[in-house]
């Protein structure tokens, strides 16, 4: 990873920026309350995915800070709280946590809160965590400001003590604009929060647990790679996530001989923007799976900002104006520009002999 210091004042898109980053490194101090807490009300969701006291506390606080900033635009987010409306007591537990983690003396808020609240949005009852949690509904991801949330992704590394990451984008028009990544489990202690505004680069600065402040950014940008066999692979931990077996297949077919790296959510983008790695892949598991654009808007743009390029594995560029889900790419490709011509060949062969033509979505 190349870091050199930059300034970011009187840019488009800075407020949206800070705002981002501050609520995502907010949603962070929670998550890390929960995780070291005994009660973390794991739930397992319908499509028998994972959900806890931290992804619906930190989509309430994330939102929060979106709808008191930035009142007009829209939402998408990966929660909503039918789950905690038919569960009383666990809507009490995520209400007692955001309250500790947050506001957390008994005569009003702790001291690096108080002066933040008010920008970052107060969380006053339950009733009102309730329908915070319910303003990420929106469909449309295609027309205007829409904002798309992922509040804890990677919720299996998070309860493994693993990676995870708060995945906070701005789509204007469908466009990914803004992109905040906060890895808490990921680099220097404490965590590293990522950030990338279209045009302006990718920087990271440490996560820290002040509510009110961002550390100095450092600019990052990918290693600077010119040939596949120099790569090291980033993939997901979970082998019913993507296709482990084909993904091992093409890295040999890459030259790629060093370990992959494998890191749970958006850490993978973030790794690669860090220079932990040069390839992310993601070949399906299953042709059904549509990806839901909260797990790549904020990280496709913290990527494609510091040097790389995110496609699908036919080596179309990743469409986020399909609404919730994408419909018109399978797979994901990340990698450096440089190598990207010699990559994209390698994984399209393969999607399309072992997946079909792009014409069969
Ligand atoms: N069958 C599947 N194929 C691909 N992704 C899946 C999947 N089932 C769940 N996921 C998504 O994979 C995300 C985690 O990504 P990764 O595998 O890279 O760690 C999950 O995010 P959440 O943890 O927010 O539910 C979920 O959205």
């Amino acid at each position: 990873m190349a870091t050199t210091t930059t300034s970011t004042s009187s840019l488009p898109y800075e407020k949206e920026r800070r705002i981002a980053e501050l609520a995502v490194q907010r949603a962070a101090i929670l998550s890390k309350a929960v995780y070291n807490s005994k009660v973390k009300g794991t739930l397992e969701k319908s499509d028998n995915s994972p959900v806890t006291i931290a992804d619906f506390g930190a989509q309430a606080l994330v939102f929060a800070s979106l709808r008191n900033n930035f009142p007009d635009d829209n939402i998408i987010g990966e929660e909503d709280s039918g789950d905690l409306r038919s569960n009383k007591e666990l809507a009490s537990l995520v209400f007692k946590a955001i309250t500790e983690a947050v506001y957390s003396n008994t005569t009003g808020q702790s001291s690096s809160e108080s002066s933040s609240s008010n920008e970052l949005g107060v969380i006053n009852n339950e009733a009102e965590m309730l329908d915070l949690i319910d303003k990420g509904d929106c469909t449309d991801s295609g027309k205007g400001r829409v904002w798309a949330l992922d509040p804890i992704d990677g919720t299996k590394g998070f309860l493994r003590g693993g990676q995870y990451a708060i995945a906070l984008g701005l789509l204007v028009d469908g466009v990914v604009t803004v992109g905040v990544l906060g890895c808490p489990n990921l680099g220097e202690e404490g965590g590293v929060l990522l950030s990338a505004v279209k045009g302006q680069g990718t920087v990271v600065r440490p996560l820290t647990s002040d509510f009110s402040t961002l550390p100095d950014p450092s600019r990052v940008t990918m290693n600077p790679i010119t040939t596949t066999s120099d790569a090291t692979f980033c993939e997901g931990v979970e082998t019913g996530h993507s296709n482990h077996n084909l993904q091992a297949k093409i890295a040999a077919g890459l030259g790629i001989t060093k370990p992959s790296v494998r890191y749970d959510s958006q850490a993978k983008y973030a790794a690669l923007a860090l220079g932990e790695a040069e390839i992310y892949l993601r070949l399906p598991s299953s042709m059904k799976y549509e990806e839901k654009i909260w797990d790549h808007a904020a990280g496709s743009l913290v990527v494609e900002e510091a040097g790389g390029v995110a496609f699908d594995m036919y080596g179309e560029k990743l469409d986020f104006t399909t609404g919730r889900t994408f419909k018109k790419n399978k797979g994901v490709i990340v990698m450096p520009k440089a190598i990207q011509e010699d990559v994209v060949r390698v994984v399209r062969e393969v999607a399309i002999e072992v997946y079909g033509g792009k014409s069969s979505l």
